[in-house]
């Protein structure tokens, strides 16, 4: 069983989205917008270590590996990790509309269990695009990119300024990846669209 809320749909007169002309070039692996992230983040060792790929679109590809500290119910993946896998690979597309933007709102469908060790396929893209409102969906697959879908998202992404994270973030860890010495996770992180 599937659906999708009313708040996940777009309104009529939503836009297309538009791949940002300095977005990273199909094919380019995005890296991790923050070391310390999570979904994305190399410092953290039971993180998803997700790694994004450009697509050719405003669209994203990703491969997650379900590991043990990812379980559940036994040998099978917590479906929050999965929902953070799926929200990670959907944050990554703010990177092609060079904006920053946070969930507001994730909405998973579970269809198959998912076991310690299999290799989630990822792929997210934008659908539409609101004033400051992000309409993306993403699937995870298992077997390959062409295998069957074990979980599916839809989401509401919001555009927010950097003031977003240094207002409410930690100073310590803001004033750490402000200066962190990678310049594109810096950038990844704090660019603001012109
Ligand atoms: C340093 C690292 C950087 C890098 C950052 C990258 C991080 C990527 C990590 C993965 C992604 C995450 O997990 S992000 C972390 C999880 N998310 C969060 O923590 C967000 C917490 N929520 C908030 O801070 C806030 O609610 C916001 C920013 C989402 C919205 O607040 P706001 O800015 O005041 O905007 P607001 O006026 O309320 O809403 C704007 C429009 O969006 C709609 N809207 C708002 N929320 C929702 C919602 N849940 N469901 C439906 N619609 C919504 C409103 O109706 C409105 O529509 P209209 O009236 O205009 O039509």
């Amino acid at each position: 069983m599937s659906g999708t809320s009313a708040r996940l749909t777009p309104p009529a007169d939503a836009v297309k989205p538009v791949r940002h002309p300095d977005a990273p070039a199909p094919g380019e692996l995005l890296g991790s917008h923050y070391e310390h992230c999570f979904g994305c983040g190399g410092g953290q060792p039971h993180g998803l270590h997700l790694q994004a790929t450009a697509g050719e679109g405003v669209n994203v590809t990703a491969e997650f590996t379900v590991k043990p500290a990812h379980q559940g119910a036994p040998g099978l993946a917590h479906g929050g990790v999965l929902a953070t896998a799926m929200d990670e690979a959907l944050g990554a597309l703010s990177w092609l509309l060079r904006v920053i933007a946070v969930t507001g709102r994730l909405e998973t469908d579970y269809v198959l269990p998912v076991p310690v060790d299999t290799v989630l396929f990822l792929e997210a893209e934008v659908t539409a695009v609101h004033g400051r409102k992000i309409y993306c969906r993403a699937t995870g697959r298992t077997g390959g990119a062409e295998g069957p879908v074990a979980v599916r998202a839809e989401a509401l992404f919001i555009e927010v300024k950097v003031e977003h994270f240094i207002d409410n973030g930690r100073p310590e860890e803001i004033q750490a990846a402000m200066s962190d010495p990678d310049q594109i996770r810096r950038a990844r992180a704090f660019e603001v669209n012109p």
